[in-house]
């Protein structure tokens, strides 16, 4: 007898300490009862404390992962995490339009130590290109100010921000992460003519390594499990706070949050 199980993709880069990218993604997928699955885009060396080193995956061989998963069992929905170059993301592209799934993009840009992990020539084509395609994006403040190409201070600035996401990018919805803003951490998810806002109080802490990353994969998640955006959204945003308040302290930095803590339904 066959077992009917959610399925979701992540295509993201690899954080060898599991704190980040495709191995905190699937840690996320796990704990809400969704098979992962994992294209990857690069390898990194990295910990809590920094970036090392980063090598990309040539194009073709993100291609050629993507052909043996869609061309065998396609997921019900994917997300993306770090993609670093244009290539990439063309890739990508070709195969969300192809198969028509829920995807959601982190535009991941920085890390939380403060390392690049774009091509900065490929954010045109990440704002043109691929955010269209996405049912929603999930953006930080810094990643959010690039792309919308304006300074985010404030509630009001938030707004002007998801105007140009959805009214000039063309996305279908926009999250924009308030965790780093001053005071509790805000976040906002926009749709043509709706908006949800959730707010927890801000958990002092230093461990916040793959916070974005989590929050996206659980979102994606529940997509797969055939919740509505704003029920995922509200399950990413328990799911995360739980993590952080609850994380292990692991490491000499930035440390990795705990993808054990949640128990909801
Ligand atoms: N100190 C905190 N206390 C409570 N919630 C937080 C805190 N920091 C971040 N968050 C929440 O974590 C989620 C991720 O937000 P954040 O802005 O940190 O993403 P990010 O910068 O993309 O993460 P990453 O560190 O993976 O790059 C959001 O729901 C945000 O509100
Ligand atoms: C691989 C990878 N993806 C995303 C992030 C952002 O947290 C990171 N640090 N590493």
């Amino acid at each position: 007898m066959s077992i009917t199980l959610p399925i979701a993709l992540t295509v993201a880069g690899t954080d060898p300490t599991g704190g980040a990218g495709v191995i905190a993604d699937i840690k996320s997928f796990q704990s809400r009862g969704v098979y992962g699955m994992a294209a990857v885009t690069s390898l990194t060396a990295q910990n809590t404390l920094g970036v090392q080193g980063a090598y990309n995956v040539p194009a073709d061989f993100l291609d050629a992962q993507l052909k043996s998963i869609f061309t065998d069992e396609v997921p019900h929905a994917m997300k993306s995490g770090m993609i670093a170059t244009e290539e990439m993301m063309r890739v990508i592209k070709k195969y969300v339009e192809e198969y028509q799934l829920p995807f959601v993009i982190d535009p991941v840009m920085i890390s939380t130590s403060g390392d690049n992990l774009i091509d900065e020539g490929a954010i045109d084509y990440l704002r043109s290109e691929l955010l269209p395609t996405a049912l929603t994006v999930t953006p930080n403040i810094p990643e959010a100010e690039k792309l919308a190409g304006l300074t985010i201070e404030n509630e009001e600035d938030v707004r002007k921000a998801a105007k140009i996401f959805i009214g000039d990018i063309g996305v279908q919805s926009v999250i924009i992460k308030g965790g780093h803003l001053k005071g509790d951490a805000v976040d906002y998810l926009f749709e043509k003519d709706k908006e949800t806002t959730l707010s927890s109080a801000r958990v002092d802490t230093e461990h916040t390594h793959g916070t974005g990353c989590t929050f996206s994969a659980v979102i994606t998640a529940e997509l797969a499990r055939g919740k509505p955006l704003e029920a995922a959204f509200r399950t990413g945003k328990n799911y995360i706070t739980k993590a952080i308040q609850e994380a292990p302290g692991l490491g000499g930095g930035n440390g990795p949050i705990n993808h054990f803590a949640y128990e909801g339904e």
